[in-house]
């Protein structure tokens, strides 16, 4: 849903079948005892918490997992994740936030897991219900996708929101969505056959970052940059994911997907295709989507030799991963585009885990200067970095190297940024529908 199909909304908050957002809200997440869940789920939520997106008289918040582990035990696994180096919140917020979480022990796929965890969010709803009010439930699946069909059977069967006075159950699923073509079509009609479409998130935090959602603003409204964004210019993309640390205890997902699902085909694929997209008729999502399907159609079959595949010495060393894993965990691919901006022009994907350093970047190199007065080596080239990771940043860099002379780098620090905001929040186009469905627009 459009940001401006919001704007009309007055001061209650509305889903977008118009069933007002008031009562209990309980959020579930499922995989509490993860990787996903300490770094990223519970530290949003903490961020919600503290911008008032999270009333404590409405809201809990619920753990899930096999693991077993107390109330505490959870609360002290994330506790010190909550608080991010930039993070400006006392650290009483983080006391007040973490009364609001309670864990449930239970199996994805047994009856008597999700009756108890049923049991307790029905008890949350009493206990916060003054008055008669609808309740809503959101659960987030921060599994490996292998046990997404068999959850979501038992929310299904045994969550879902019971008030008669409305409200809703909504599911959040992660990347990969899914194996290949067939295992995600197959999780599609699996979930789809549980709950309607308006019902499914699906996420990719990638589209969440800031400078990832700059690039439409970047590409198609800045008049710098369009002439230049094609073959004509752009020498070659590199679009680069490095992390300096390995898989640590997260064997029981990687292991069974790789690095090419777990960021390739997801985070990387999602920015090449706003980096190499035509204009969408619009900013509906429907017309950005229709633009990054037609640019992967585009994209002509990979050939063997423009792969390369590799494995961190140490992976297997990993109690978590198995002794004989073949699962890559560094990849490289060179995408080719079919049309008329870029035939000829490389968009080189890079992803790995426990190499040198940690970046994610995208790096556009353009061609060299005709004419060129300084006889630039190769290394000269004008670049345009964006970059994602560790600190968002954009910058232009023209490093000149001329034989026989120290290398001189002129670098500046761009500012085209442009925040697409909502009453003063930032509205990323995967986490729109979410947030202003589940949390309504921001305090102001
Ligand atoms: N880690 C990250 O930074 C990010 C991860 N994601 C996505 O989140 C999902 C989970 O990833 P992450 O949290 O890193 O992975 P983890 O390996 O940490 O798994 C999360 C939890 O799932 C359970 N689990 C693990 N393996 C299996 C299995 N084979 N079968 C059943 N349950 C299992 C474990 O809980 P228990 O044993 O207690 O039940 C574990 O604590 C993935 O789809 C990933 O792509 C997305 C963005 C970022
Ligand atoms: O989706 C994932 O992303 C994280 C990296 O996210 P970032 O925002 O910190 O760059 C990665 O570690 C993980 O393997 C993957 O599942």
């Amino acid at each position: 849903m459009g940001s401006s199909e919001w704007s009309h909304r007055s001061d209650s908050f509305w889903s977008n079948d118009n069933v007002a957002e008031t009562g209990c809200l309980s959020i579930i997440v499922l995989g509490a005892s993860g990787d996903l869940a300490k770094k990223k789920t519970f530290p949003a939520l903490f961020h919600l918490y503290c911008q008032g997106f999270l009333p404590p008289n409405e809201v809990h918040i619920f753990g899930y997992a096999r693991t077993k582990i107390s109330d505490d035990e959870l609360r002290n696994r994330i506790r010190g994740y909550l608080l991010g180096e930039r993070s400006s919140s006392p650290s009483e917020d983080v006391s007040e936030f973490l009364k609001l979480v309670k864990y449930v022990s239970g199996s994805y796929d047994s009856a008597e897991g999700f009756q108890l965890l049923d049991k307790e969010i029905a008890m949350h709803e009493i206990s916060k219900s003054s008055q008669e009010v609808s309740c809503r439930r959101l659960f987030y699946l921060a599994l490996p996708p292998s046990v997404y069909p068999s959850v979501c059977r038992m929310i299904r069967k045994y969550c879902m929101n019971k008030s008669d006075l409305g409200g809703w159950t909504r599911v959040v699923v992660e990347k990969p969505f899914g194996k290949d073509l067939d295992s995600a079509e197959l999780l599609s009609s699996q979930i789809g056959e549980l709950f309607d479409e308006p019902q499914i998130y699906r996420i990719d935090h990638y589209l969440g970052k800031e400078l990832v959602q700059n690039l439409l603003v970047l590409r198609f409204a800045n008049r710098f940059f369009l002439p230049l964004w094609n073959r004509d210019n752009i020498d070659n993309v590199q679009i680069v994911f490095r992390e300096d640390f390995g898989t640590e205890g997260r064997g029981g997902y990687f292991d069974e997907y790789g690095i090419i699902r777990d960021i390739i085909q997801n985070h990387l694929l999602q920015v090449f295709c706003l980096v190499a997209m035509e204009k969408p008729v619009s900013l509906k999502p429907e017309h950005i989507r229709d633009e990054k399907v037609k640019v992967l159609q585009s994209v002509l079959p990979i050939k063997d030799e423009e792969v390369v595949l590799g494995q961190y010495e140490g992976y297997r060393d990993d109690p978590t991963v198995p002794d004989q894993s073949n699962t890559p965990t560094f990849a490289t691919v060179i995408l080719r585009i079919h049309n008329e901006r870029w035939e000829g022009v490389p968009f080189i994907l890079k992803a790995g885990k426990a190499l040198n350093s940690r970046k994610a970047e995208i790096r556009v190199q353009f061609k060299d200067v005709p004419g060129d007065i300084f006889k630039c080596e190769k290394q000269g080239r004008n670049e345009f970095v964006i970059r994602l990771q560790p600190s968002e940043a954009m910058y232009m860099k023209l490093t000149v190297k001329q034989p026989g002379l120290e290398m001189s780098t002129v670098q500046s620090e761009l500012d085209l940024s442009y925040k697409q905001r909502y009453q003063g929040v930032m509205i990323p186009e995967a986490y729109e529908r979410l947030i202003l469905d589940t949390y309504g627009p921001c305090p102001s």
